[in-house]
């Protein structure tokens, strides 16, 4: 019964003893093995898969290296290559590549890990202040045409909702009547701070609600850079150089501010500005972008911005003559809003050599009229 249960099968038990007189013998199994081995070139075949094997190593590790040379000053998080932005329009035209005067590092790729061939990247969720105003919805249009999803913060002090409208329904638009003065908390990966009346006309309609945006609604846009990692842009504006005694400006030129004039809140406003951003880069390591704009003109501007540029084009059309205000012997450079809006969408894309994170840049033409010459040219137009 015992043994029924222990072996069931048929074939005879080899009984083997254990306490053999013959001792195994070790070396016997190895030149089993050898044979196995020479056997049908099974040695050559490992050979020749350790010889493909290493190679691969060596050809990726050198593919790497090799675009890692770009990346020795810079770090990226950018979900866009230069082609996404060369074909998304962004580099539209001769004036807009002109805008662009400090010269990128080679270094346009991003560090949102690697992308396979054919498949697009996720887009960006972006916040953009002041999203609703002239400059600020051309950027928003160019951001949804790129794939992003937009925030637009605005409290509709000059910004007006059918800017945007056209953007309304699409789930990757949204739209907060919120002022930047008070404090806002979102998830998003980049931050452009347009949140400011530009015109002459409306900073000085309310001076001290016109800094607090600037520096306050700065300081909140920053902050909130710094607690969720944002890349942080903000538009300020050529009025930074004040009265410039050197022509043209150039980034590197501090200006000529009177600090107690009717349009310090604006000029002083947008310097604070710019240092808090530099301060929040120094300091706590945020990524800044600066872009300084110039005089700005294109569809969506409000007839009664007060402005040269609508100025000039509303009396014309009433067939008024054109008010020129001082002698007119003061100069601007001019530039078209739609290439304008490239601006700020390369600086925060491009890493450039000026200084590790932070590039300020002058969004203007590199040619100016004084008001006198402007008038003539609109008067014959
Ligand atoms: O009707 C007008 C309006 C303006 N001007 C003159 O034209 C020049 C341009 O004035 P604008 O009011 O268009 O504005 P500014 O160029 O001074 O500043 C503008 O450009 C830079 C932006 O960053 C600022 O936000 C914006 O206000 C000034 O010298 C002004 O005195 C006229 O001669 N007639």
């Amino acid at each position: 019964m015992g043994s029924e249960l222990t072996y069931r099968g048929h074939e005879p038990q080899t009984t083997s003893d254990p306490y053999s007189p013959k001792p195994n013998k070790p070396w016997l199994s190895v030149t089993r093995f050898i044979r196995y081995i020479l056997r049908e070139q099974r040695l050559l075949f490992t050979f020749l898969g350790i010889f493909i094997g290493a190679l691969c190593i060596i050809l990726i590790s050198t593919f790497s290296n090799n675009n890692n040379s770009h990346d020795i000053n810079i770090k990226y998080r950018d979900s866009y290559s230069v082609s996404d932005v060369i074909n998304s329009d962004i580099i539209n035209s001769g004036r807009a590549r002109g805008l662009v005067r400090a010269r990128p590092v080679l270094d346009f790729s991003s560090s949102g890990g690697k992308i396979p061939l054919g498949l697009k990247r996720k887009g960006l969720r972006i916040v953009v202040t002041g999203g609703a105003g002239f400059v600020g919805s051309h950027l928003v249009d160019r951001l949804i045409a790129r794939g992003d999803s937009v925030i637009v913060v605005d409290n509709f002090f000059t910004g007006n909702k059918d800017n945007v409208q056209h953007h309304f329904g699409n789930p990757r638009f949204e739209l907060i009547r919120h002022d930047v003065v008070e404090p806002l908390l979102l998830e998003v990966d980049q931050i452009y701070h347009l949140a400011c009346p530009a015109s002459p006309v409306h900073y000085k309609h309310n001076p001290v609600k016109t800094i607090k945006t600037n520096v306050v609604g700065t300081l909140n846009m920053l902050g909130l850079a710094k607690r969720v990692g944002a890349r942080f842009l903000l538009t300020s504006t050529s009025e930074v150089y004040g009265d410039p005694l050197q022509h043209p400006q150039v980034e590197t030129y501090w200006g000529n501010v009177n600090p107690i004039g009717v349009r310090s809140c604006y000029d002083e406003g947008k310097r604070t500005a710019e240092t808090l951003a530099m301060d929040y880069h120094r300091g706590a390591g945020v990524e800044v972008r600066i872009a300084r704009i110039f005089n700005t003109y294109g569809p969506r501007m409000c007839i009664d911005d007060g402005r040269v540029v609508s100025n000039f084009v509303a009396q014309a059309l009433r067939k008024e003559p054109l008010t020129v205000y001082g002698d007119g012997k003061q100069t601007r450079s001019f530039q078209f809003v739609s290439d304008l809006v490239s601006i700020p969408l390369l600086c925060i894309l491009y890493k450039f050599v000026v200084t590790c994170l932070l590039e300020i840049s002058n969004c203007c033409l590199d040619f100016k009229f004084s008001m006198r010459v402007w008038s003539f040219l609109f008067g014959i137009i």
